[in-house]
């Protein structure tokens, strides 16, 4: 079965817009759970501009999934995340200017500097997870870091699944089919979306969590947040 992880990103930066509680950030999440949700992500950024550091201290207290915390390990992440201990830890390599999140940890380059980092949350009893694209090369290079998963950087399957899902879909097939082999556990997150979830946990073997943000909060202005849960519940069966 793969796990919905709803990313409240969003509801942040709405609440951000206008500098109060509302929306109530905390209770959003507890209503993602009660409508079904199974973990909550979050993504803080250096500026803080949507999910703040006390967010996740807040969010910690009361999530009764899975937490999941994503973001680049700079000395101040590493210390948020070792001070909060979410269930899970997503390495992310952002640019601190980024707009969004836009491109995978080349596993290689960076491996000794990952394997540091994995260490020191595997040591505090975080599971690991490094975001990678779908390239079985990078795959091979995060097991060589002692990851528990890996998260594939799903954008590319996003922009291709319109004109040719089964094109866009293949090197997710591949780089699935190596995690498989090599034993790491598979999330998969960035613009999926009611329209494209469904063919890729079809067709994704061993496919353990998605994360979701963006499409999934505009998705519920039109439907409604229970009702968008349980409609991506629905398509990950
Ligand atoms: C790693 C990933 O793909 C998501 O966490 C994405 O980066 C969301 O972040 P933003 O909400 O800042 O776009
Ligand atoms: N890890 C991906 C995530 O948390 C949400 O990404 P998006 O759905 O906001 O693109």
């Amino acid at each position: 079965m793969t796990k919905l992880s709803v990313n409240v990103n969003k509801i942040a930066t709405l609440r951000n817009a206008r500098g109060g509680n509302v929306p109530d950030l905390l209770k959003v999440a507890a209503d993602i759970e009660r409508f079904g949700g199974q973990g909550i992500t979050v993504h803080p950024r250096p500026d803080e501009r949507h999910i703040r550091y006390q967010d996740t201290r807040d969010l910690k207290k009361i999530v009764t999934t899975e937490f999941n915390i994503e973001g680049n390990p700079n000395p101040k992440f590493i210390d948020l995340v070792l001070e909060v201990l979410p269930d899970q830890v997503t390495l992310v390599p952002d640019a601190e200017d980024a707009i969004t999140s836009n491109a995978g940890w080349d596993t290689i380059k960076h491996k000794d500097f990952l394997t540091e980092v994995i260490r020191k949350f595997k040591d505090a009893g975080i599971r690991t997870s490094i975001f990678v694209d779908p390239d079985t090369k990078m795959v091979e290079g995060a097991k060589a870091t002692g990851t528990d998963r890996i998260e594939l950087y799903t954008e590319s399957y996003a922009t291709g699944y319109p004109s040719d899902k089964k094109s866009a879909i293949k090197p997710f097939i591949d780089a699935a089919k190596k995690a498989n082999e090599l034993n790491i556990g598979i999330n998969a997150g960035h613009d999926l979306s009611l329209d494209n979830i469904h063919y890729f946990s079809q067709n994704i073997p061993g496919l353990l969590e998605v994360s979701i943000g963006h499409a999934l909060i505009c998705e519920s202005i039109y439907l409604g947040l229970d009702n968008v849960v349980n409609m991506y519940l629905n398509k990950l069966k």
